[in-house]
């Protein structure tokens, strides 16, 4: 199943014109800069905004050239980024708000389970009014998935929020896709909500789409407007294991097995692993001796000259699967690296994402 979309819209001063096809599953980040017509784009998607186009989810078709299906005719769920509660109702109110207004033929969502793993549960009977940030926005998410939906669209759902609240939402935002079974859009412009979360990227600039690459494809393009800080970064995505006796814990990820130390991990299970252009030294043989843990085969895939002097290496460890490297110029011809070079890539440290 596919998510199928073609739009065309002139403002004054604004025109988007994308198409695109993305999978019917998973985190599709819609990632661009200010004004590059993300939030212009997911009102489209959800009927807010009359685009001309076509809007398909699998074999339904929500807008055509025949066809305009209203808002409210959709099954979608949509958080903004400040949650908009009735301030007249009790949390419990605002959840029951679309579930309520929903044939209990469609209701697919477990009430009691979501409230729970929302951490709800105390604040059920607390208006609206009296709840934080953080608390406003679980409440949205939770009233926008009690509605059942066959796609959610969140804009930018943690840009209102302290540190302290994202770090609340982000593990529940994770997990999102799956616990309601269905394709999320996300806006975003912070890279490290790309890295954690998305599946995909839909890369925006100036009402087009640029690229719509697997979250592995943008992170393996040298330019990328994903780096941030100026340092380009790779994510593995793999799974954690028990911490050994000696501190080391293992990551197991397409590329082999990644050992990481000094880490208070929240738990074995499915992780994202990210790794800085600046902490992947080059070999071109496994180098005994060295405190560098980790060593993976690799292949050079390209090699673009930064305004440092330096040169930023993109390797392949495996076909989808690229980390960046931040080398000197004089290493890259000491080495005489080239594109399709095989090498080995010395990854000093990693982070948990
Ligand atoms: N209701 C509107 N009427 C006219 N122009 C609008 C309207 N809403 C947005 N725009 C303009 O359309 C363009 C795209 O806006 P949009 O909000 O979609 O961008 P964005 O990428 O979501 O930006 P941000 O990241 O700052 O939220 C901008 O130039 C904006 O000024």
């Amino acid at each position: 199943m596919s998510i199928d979309a073609a739009f065309t819209l002139q403002r004054p001063d604004f025109r988007l014109e994308v198409e695109f096809e993305l999978p019917a599953t998973g985190v599709t980040a819609l990632f661009g800069p200010s004004g590059c017509g993300k939030t212009t784009l997911l009102r489209a998607m959800a009927g807010l905004e009359r685009c001309s186009g076509h809007f398909r989810l699998g074999e339904q078709c929500w807008q055509s050239e025949q066809l305009f299906v209203p808002t409210h005719k959709r099954r979608l769920g949509y958080v903004f980024q400040e949650a908009s509660l009735f301030a007249h109702l009790s949390v419990l109110g605002n959840l029951e708000y679309g579930w309520r207004r929903l044939p209990a033929a469609l209701r697919r969502a477990d009430k009691a389970q979501l409230i729970d793993w929302l951490g709800l549960t105390p604040l059920l009977h607390q208006r609206a009014t009296e709840l934080s940030g953080g608390q406003r926005q679980r409440v949205a998410i939770g009233r926008a998935l009690l509605t059942s939906p066959q796609l959610l669209l969140l804009d930018e759902p943690l840009s209102a929020l302290d540190t302290g609240a994202k770090r609340d939402i982000l593990p529940l935002l994770e997990r999102l896709s799956a616990q309601a079974g269905v394709p999320v859009v996300y806006v975003t412009h912070a890279p490290e909500e790309v890295e954690r979360l998305a599946d995909r990227v839909l890369l925006m600039e100036r009402g087009r789409i640029s690229h719509n690459d697997s979250l592995q494809q943008a992170l393996a393009r040298p330019l990328s407007p994903l780096f941030r800080d100026e340092d380009a970064a790779g994510v593995l995505q793999g799974r954690l294991g028990e911490v050994l006796a000696d501190g080391r814990l293992p990551f197991d990820c397409a590329a082999g097995r990644l050992w990481l130390a000094g880490h208070d991990p929240a738990g074995a299970g499915g992780a994202r692993l990210r790794v800085l252009a600046r902490d992947v030294s080059v070999a071109l043989a496994p180098v005994p001796d060295i405190s560098v843990l980790n060593q993976l085969p690799a292949r050079v895939v390209s090699l673009t000259p930064t305004s440092t002097g330096q040169v930023l290496l993109m390797l392949a460890l495996t076909g989808e699967l690229h980390i960046p490297a931040r080398l000197s110029a004089y290493s890259v011809e000491q080495l005489k690296l080239m594109p399709g070079s095989p090498c080995y890539a010395l990854i000093k440290a990693a982070a948990l994402v």
